[in-house]
């Protein structure tokens, strides 16, 4: 069977009513394209459930008639996980799923529908003097679903831990349809497995999640930012260690952007001005809270830099002096990943290794790229802190864009066996989607990706969630 029977796409389209059964051409390109390029989804009907309700009857239908279906919230994985690969699958988009239920302000946590978009939850909470630590790129369209289902990271990571830790309950609809009402707001509750941490990160393989309660924080006093100059990775980390030791729990970044990408930030992005008067190779963006006031936090983040100064760490820095200035750092960092996007082609890799290794770990790979590809262009930037970085190589300047994509697999071989070497992840903060489900049937070791395919066949013994994600078909 090529499509599904048009008996059936009846069914699913009156389970949510006619305006939210979209045929793809009534659709359009938004739910069909992805932020790489690399995929381009295909689908019977996109389907847009207003309620738990709906989206479990969806679920039902599509168990008892083997119709898998593709979960997707806002649409900017970056591994294809959210991308419906053929006619004989249904699109389920969450968006309208975008009810903030509650704020409790003495718990401090936010219960959310998965449809409510990440900077929504980050104003709301600020609004109620509290504060939603997760944060990426993509914050203004990606949804606080996807985010769980991908167990993202961003830039908040360092401190207050990726998307998995700060939710405390999970509302989910498991691949038979039934709903799993977890939605708790309990720092403790030991009731036997925690169906809440198989579903975040799952990329929608063993259930939709339809809600979710988030932890809050209390929000900063202060809060002060410094982009400085480095030489060298091994002086990074350094001054990651100083920054540890200077202001402890209230480090709540340490990103590092290499002189190329900042290149192409400042090319590519209008308004976008040089923060230091000379380039250098290396920079960071350090950020540093207080709980108390804002005097606070410059202080320590003005003595963190003196010590680095008088150490030779730092060449050069500047401390925001504005809040704009501060989104000026920030914007430089955050458009990196879309700045090499009109550079041409780009192969990319979301690595982690342990933080001490990460100076190896550039040596290394760079060598062995550049060895294949002499004149590539590296852009390696991002969570330093969490020792995530990501490893991202854009093509010669002038030369063929396909040709150079076509050694993607070459490449990433090349640096993966860098990272494995170095123990380190070949998924730090994308997750596996479409893109990678081979590469972690190959590589992860025979018990745990055992265990996998049992979970997964066991929740969803006919494969209709998400098929071919994560766990290879
Ligand atoms: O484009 C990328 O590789 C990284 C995207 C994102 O995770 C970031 O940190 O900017
Ligand atoms: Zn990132």
């Amino acid at each position: 069977m090529d499509e599904i029977d048009s008996d059936v796409l009846t069914r699913f389209s009156a389970i949510v009513g006619r305006a939210n059964a979209l045929k793809p051409d009534e659709a359009g390109e938004g739910y069909f394209s992805e932020p790489r390029d690399l995929f381009h989804g295909k689908a019977a009907l996109v389907l847009r459930p207003g309620s738990v309700d709906e989206v479990a009857q969806i679920v039902k239908l599509a168990a008892e008639t083997g119709t898998p279906v593709v979960p997707q919230g806002g649409n900017t994985g970056l591994v294809g996980g959210q991308q419906p690969r053929s006619r004989r699958e249904i699109l389920v988009n969450l968006s309208r799923l975008n009810t903030i239920h509650e704020i409790d302000t003495v718990g401090r946590t936010m219960t959310v529908g998965a449809g409510v978009i990440l900077q929504t939850i980050q104003e709301k909470a600020d609004a109620a003097d509290l504060f939603f630590p997760l944060s990426l790129g993509a914050k203004g369209s990606c949804q606080i679903g996807g985010n769980l289902s991908s167990n993202a990271g961003g830039t908040g990571a360092l401190a207050y831990g990726v998307a998995r830790d700060l939710c405390l309950g999970i509302e989910a609809v498991l691949p038979n349809g039934e709903i799993v009402h977890g939605m708790r707001r309990l720092k403790k509750d030991n009731r036997g497995y925690d169906l809440r941490h198989l579903l975040i990160g799952a990329e929608g393989t063993l259930g939709i999640i339809t809600g979710a309660v988030l932890k809050l924080f209390p929000k900063p006093k202060g809060r002060e930012v410094a982009y400085a100059g480095l030489k060298t990775p091994e002086d990074m980390l350094k001054l990651l260690g100083l920054a540890e030791r200077h202001a402890g729990a209230n480090l709540t970044a340490f990103e590092f952007l290499p002189r190329i990408g900042v290149e192409m930030s400042l090319r590519h992005t209008e308004g976008a001005r040089e923060p230091l008067a000379e380039p250098q190779p290396w920079y960071v963006l350090v950020e540093i809270v207080s709980q108390r006031s804002p005097d606070e936090a410059s202080e320590t983040l003005e003595a963190l830099l003196s010590e680095a100064f008088e150490a030779g760490l730092v060449t050069d820095a500047a401390i925001a002096q504005s809040q704009a200035q501060a989104d000026a750092f920030w914007t430089l960092r955050e458009e990196m990943s879309w700045a090499q996007k009109p550079e041409g082609g780009s192969i990319k890799h979301d690595v982690s290794v342990p933080v001490a290794a990460i100076p190896t770990f550039l040596r290394t790979a760079d060598a062995a790229v550049l060895s294949a590809i002499p004149d590539a262009r590296i852009v390696a930037f991002g969570h330093l802190g969490d020792g995530n970085v990501h490893y991202n190589i854009s093509q010669p300047v002038g030369a063929d864009k396909e040709a150079f994509l076509a050694r993607w697999d070459e490449i990433s071989r090349l640096v993966h066996a860098v990272v494995r070497d170095l123990d380190g992840s070949f998924s730090a903060e994308h997750g596996i989607g479409a893109m990678k489900a081979q590469e972690l049937a190959a590589t992860k070791a025979g018990a745990e990706y055992g265990a996998m395919v049992a979970i997964k066949q066991a929740l969803d013994p006919k494969n209709i969630m998400n098929p071919g994600k994560v766990i290879q078909n």
